[in-house]
Parts: C-alpha cells; structure tokens; sequence
C-alpha cells in the first residue's frame, strides 16, 4: 500500500489480530466479514502472490488429506500439549524425516500450529479437521471432485466448450475412466466405509448454517389433520438426517415421515423412531401418495433440466390438491454471486451437468413440470440457500 493510504495499515493489522480472539460476532455478521477479509486479501496480494495461490492450492488438499490419511489431526486435537515431529511420526506410523516436511507446511497454511522449532499444537482447522465430518469433506473433495477438476480443461477442450447436458458425459466420465453416471458409477464402486462417509458429509456439511426449520413456519404449511396422511416424504434424503431433524423438532406432528434413496444407501440410514426409511428411485414414479410434503434438498442441482423434469414430474402425478413440494436448494444470484455459491455451480456442472439455478431458471424448469412456485423462504442469504414452495397448476 502507498504512504498514501488513509489507513494505519499498523493499526488495521493489530485490529485484524485482535479480531481472531474476538468470538462475539453473530453469524451473519460474520459471513459479511469473511466476505469483506476476503475481497481485501485479494485486493492487497502482489501478482506474485496471486499466481502461486492459483498454482498451488491443490497441494493444501493433498497435504491435509495425507494428515486425515495418518490421523494426525486427531492426534494432534487430543494432545494436551505441544508434540514433536518424532512424536507424531511414532504415533501415525510415519518416518519422521518425512512427516517433518509436511508439519512445517501444514504450520505454514494454519492447519496446525508451531509453538517452537519442532513443536507442534493443535490450531482452530486442526480441530475442525480432526472432526469425522469434515473430515470427510476433504475425503470427497479429494477423492471425488479433484480428478474432475483436473479433468476439465482436457475435457471442455475436446467438447469444444459446450455446456454439458449428458450427466453421461462430463468431466466425471473422463476422470474416471466410465461410461456410467457419477451417482451410478460412485454406487458401484465405492466402498460401503466411503458411502458412509460421502453421507456423514452430507449431514455435516450444512450443520453449522442457519437451518430451513430454524427459518420457515412449518407446522403452518403443513398442517395435517389426518394421521394416515403422510406428512414429509424426503426424496433421496440420504441417510435420513433432514427427516431425523423433523421428528425431533416435531415430535406430536401427526403423520408417516419417510426418507426413500437407493438400496446401498437406506441399507446404513439412521433407524429412529417415528421416521421410515424407503428404498425408492427418484426416475419411478413416486410410490407415497398424496403426501402433505415431498422435500428434494440438494437433489435437483444434480441433474441437468430433462433429468429435473422427469423427477419433478414423477413426483407431481403423486400429489393432491394439498401437497406441496419443498426445493431446499440455492438461488444463483446472476449478478456476481457469492463465490462458495459459483464454486458448487461450476462442481455440479463438471461432475454431474447439473447448476445451481438463478430465480429464471427455476422459474422455467418449475413451469415446465406443471407446478408453480407458491412461496420462497431463503434461510441463508449468502448463498441464498431457499425453501421453494411448489404446487400443481
Ligand atoms: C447430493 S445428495 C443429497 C442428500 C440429501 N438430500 C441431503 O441434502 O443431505 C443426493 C442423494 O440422492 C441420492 N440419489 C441419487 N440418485 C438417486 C435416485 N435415482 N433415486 C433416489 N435417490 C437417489 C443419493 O444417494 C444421495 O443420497
């Protein structure tokens, strides 16, 4: 910064320190700051420094997913105090000269920290990735979206940058090698320990958020007077976390709360009291009738619009003059979007020839299924992240 400047850039740095012991600040507010921290970093970085972050931010992904690989952020998470690298490597089962290199990294990105030469501790992002649900995250980062990461220049090359609407043919097919579908292809031939993980990732990823039932007037939408009637039908509801979160905020609620997904999946959903598990595929039709609630979170951005409507379709010759669909998605700003929300756009699109959809994308597939929008709820305004209410026309 020039001598110029208006600010004490002394003084925004010692304000800017001050602020990581600051834990008073409210969530939205945070979000802001984040955002605003964000923009600054990127505004005050030499071209330098711009290219060598570019050009190396999948070294962080490998070098954290090697640490979740040995175990050293839980390790290091648990100690009560400092640790040696000798230490570390004793207790990971690595040699030391070895893990000694990717400690110093690690301290360098503020994934561990360094109290001395050679000592170790563990940082705030140990302690997140030493949680099994992030840590998990980093797994599907790693092991799911990287190969098609790497695989998109190659593969808009050869399809001359058209936008992909085959789910059979994007960038996931070229990476992995398969004529099959991410989903398919990943049902096949994951592990049951990384379908486990992939659905714990799910759960966990959007925790820490605002959430919709935090958010919108649900036992007003949905107000069933008839016990039989079922109530909330999760549709590819994956372990059955959202309809979980249903029940034990509603307990009294009258009616059948169901999750349906594919067989490996149901085979390790959670078993509660009060909620059903289903084996259902979405591209059949819907087989629970008359439902008070179908809810999709996360369901439509992974399809192109045909896929879309064949699954809302499916879904609206179930439904009453009372059922309501409930989208729990994002609404893409056209207008610079937040970049998490660009981000998970450009991700389903290489892996999937899905988006995130903005208002008049919605609007056109919603129409085009023979629904319309009743009601939006966005319950978190940065990804604006919604409850879009659907009914038959
Ligand atoms: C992105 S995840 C979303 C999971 C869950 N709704 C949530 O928000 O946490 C997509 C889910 O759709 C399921 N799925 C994929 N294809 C399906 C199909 N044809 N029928 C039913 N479920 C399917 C997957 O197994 C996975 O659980």
């Amino acid at each position: 910064m020039s001598s110029h400047s208006k600010f004490d850039v002394s003084t925004l740095i010692a304000e800017l320190r001050a602020l990581q012991e600051n834990t008073s600040i409210d969530e939205a507010q945070r979000q802001e700051l984040c955002a605003a921290l964000q923009e600054a970093s990127l505004a005050v970085e030499s071209p330098l420094e711009t290219v060598n972050r570019i050009g190396f931010s999948t070294l962080n992904l490998g070098v954290v997913q090697v640490g979740i690989d040995l175990g050293l952020f839980t390790i290091l998470g648990k100690s009560p105090g400092s640790m040696t690298a000798e230490e570390l490597a004793q207790a990971t089962g690595s040699q030391p000269e070895l893990l000694v290199r990717l400690l110093r990294y690690l301290s360098s990105t503020g994934a561990i920290d360094a109290v001395a030469e050679n000592k170790y501790i563990a940082s705030k992002i140990t302690k997140t990735l030493a949680e099994p649900g992030m840590a998990a995250g980093v797994d599907h980062a790693y092991g799911s979206l990287l190969p098609c990461f790497q695989a998109m220049p190659k593969f808009l090359a050869e399809t001359k940058y058209q936008l992909p609407v085959d789910n059979a043919h994007t960038a996931y097919q070229m990476a992995n090698n398969t004529d099959l579908p991410a989903f398919v292809h990943a049902m096949k031939t994951s592990s049951p320990e990384k379908l486990q993980r992939f659905g714990l990732w799910m759960q966990t990823n959007k925790a820490s958020l605002p959430q919709w039932l935090d958010t919108i007037p649900f036992e007003k939408l949905c107000a069933n007077d008839d016990p039989e009637k079922p109530i909330f039908v999760d549709v590819g509801g994956s372990i059955g976390h959202q309809s979980v979160a249903v029940k034990t905020k509603y307990p009294a609620l009258p009616g059948r709360i169901i999750y349906q997904d594919l067989p490996p999946v149901i085979a390790h959903g959670l078993q509660v009291p009060g909620v059903e598990s289903m084996v259902y595929d979405f591209f059949q039709e819907q087989p629970i009738k008359g439902a008070r609630v179908y809810y999709f979170r996360n369901i439509l951005h992974d399809y192109p619009d045909e896929k879309c409507l064949a699954i809302l379709k499916n879904t609206a010759v179930a439904m009453d003059e009372h059922s309501l669909i409930f989208i729990d998605e994002m609404i893409l700003s056209a207008f610079k979007p937040y970049y998490q929300a660009a981000e998970m756009d450009l991700m389903m699109m290489l892996a999937l020839a899905g988006a995130e959809r903005t208002d008049k994308e919605w609007e056109t597939l919603i129409d085009a299924a023979g629904l319309k929008i009743k009601e939006i709820f966005t319950y978190n305004k940065l990804v604006r992240q919604s409850i879009i209410v659907l009914v038959r026309k």
